[in-house]
């Protein structure tokens, strides 16, 4: 029998619907969700046990109110922090969801000693380096989720530019999840068919720049807060391939050491997902300019971390 469990700290809107679709998927056998604000927690951990039920799901949802109920999880996600408002980028939450992810690090890796770590909370890249600071804990065992995102919006502008191929796109994108991010169109293709085919060059820029600005574009329509359908569901992707050890291969966010000329920095990259989290890293070979745009969304990322070894960690 499946004896899986799942930890979700955080359940806002990402962390929710997160757990709502995972509940409804007999992954796991457990859902703990843990939030500070108690009685949302409550309230989601009731909602989603009933949709379980109706669903005739096994899977059990815990409401944890403390921190030593919400233990022994193989895999842990954090939402925690604030999403960004109209108008914002996302490096502007970098100090204050800082704060957040530290204390909730601290709070977890007691009860939690062979857990995965996937961080959702944004300025995402920066957000892994936090928690890998924060726990000390190797880098295979805290990812970050924003590649599978990142790759399914630019399959989506693909597919609303040719009216046809639903399905069938494969859409690649790496580096940092922030403007500066690496849509990579000579690794995407619609039913195996390269983008170039299919797609003229305006096209295909059109494409790359609607994509490195999809999740600002849903900030502006909502008002309140960002995306979380998309978020959730690419996050089960992660979710499923480390519990299952499907040995599948997504961009993630990972410090990297060495790996495509870099080190001590967190970017997004193809990686191998299985029981050990990040089992492996492969290297592409990319073009000069791509080499060139990642190289760019590296020293953005590297700024930040400047930011927090200065104001958090207070290193510099
Ligand atoms: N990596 C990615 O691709 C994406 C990242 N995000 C990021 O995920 C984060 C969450 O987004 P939403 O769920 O939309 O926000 P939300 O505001 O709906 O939910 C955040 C939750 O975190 C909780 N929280 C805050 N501090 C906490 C603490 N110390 N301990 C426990 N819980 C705490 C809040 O009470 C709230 O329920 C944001 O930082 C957002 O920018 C969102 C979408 C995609
Ligand atoms: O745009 C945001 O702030 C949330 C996020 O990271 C995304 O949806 O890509």
């Amino acid at each position: 029998m499946n004896k899986k469990r799942v930890g979700i700290v955080g359940v806002g809107n990402v962390g929710a619907t997160l757990a709502f679709t995972l509940a409804t998927k007999d992954i796991c056998s457990s859902i703990l969700l843990k939030d500070k604000r108690e009685n949302i927690t409550q309230a989601m951990a009731l909602d989603i046990s009933q949709a379980t039920n109706a669903a005739n799901s096994k899977t059990v949802i815990h409401a944890c109110l403390n921190d030593e109920e919400f233990k022994d999880c193989d895999v842990i996600v954090i939402t925690a922090g604030l999403p960004r408002k109209p108008g914002m980028s996302r490096d502007d939450l970098l100090l204050t969801n800082a704060k957040i992810m530290i204390s909730v690090i601290k709070s977890i890796i007691p009860h939690n000693p062979n857990a995965i770590i996937i961080i959702v909370s944004n300025p995402l890249d920066a957000m892994v380096y936090t928690a890998l600071k924060a726990s000390n804990w190797s880098r295979n065992r805290i990812i970050g989720m924003a590649g599978i995102l990142d790759s399914a919006r630019m399959a989506h502008f693909i597919f609303e530019k040719l009216g046809y191929g639903q399905g069938q796109i494969e859409a690649s994108v790496m580096g940092g999840h922030g403007d500066d991010m690496v849509p990579l169109t000579n690794f995407s293709t619609v039913a195996g068919v390269s983008l170039n085919e299919v797609l003229s060059k305006e096209d295909i820029e059109d494409i790359v720049n609607k994509t490195k600005n999809g999740g600002a574009q849903i900030v502006k329509l909502l008002e309140t807060g960002s995306a979380y359908y998309a978020p959730a569901y690419s996050t089960i992707l992660m979710i499923e391939a480390i519990l299952s050890n499907k040995k599948k291969i997504y961009p993630c966010a990972i410090m990297l050491e060495g790996e495509f000329g870099f080190k001590d920095i967190v970017s997004g990259v193809p990686i191998m997902l299985g029981s050990n989290g990040a089992e492996k890293i492969i290297e592409l070979n990319l073009k000069e300019e791509q080499k060139i745009q990642f190289s760019k969304s590296i020293s953005s990322v590297k700024s930040l971390i400047t930011t927090l070894e200065e104001k958090i960690f207070n290193t510099k």
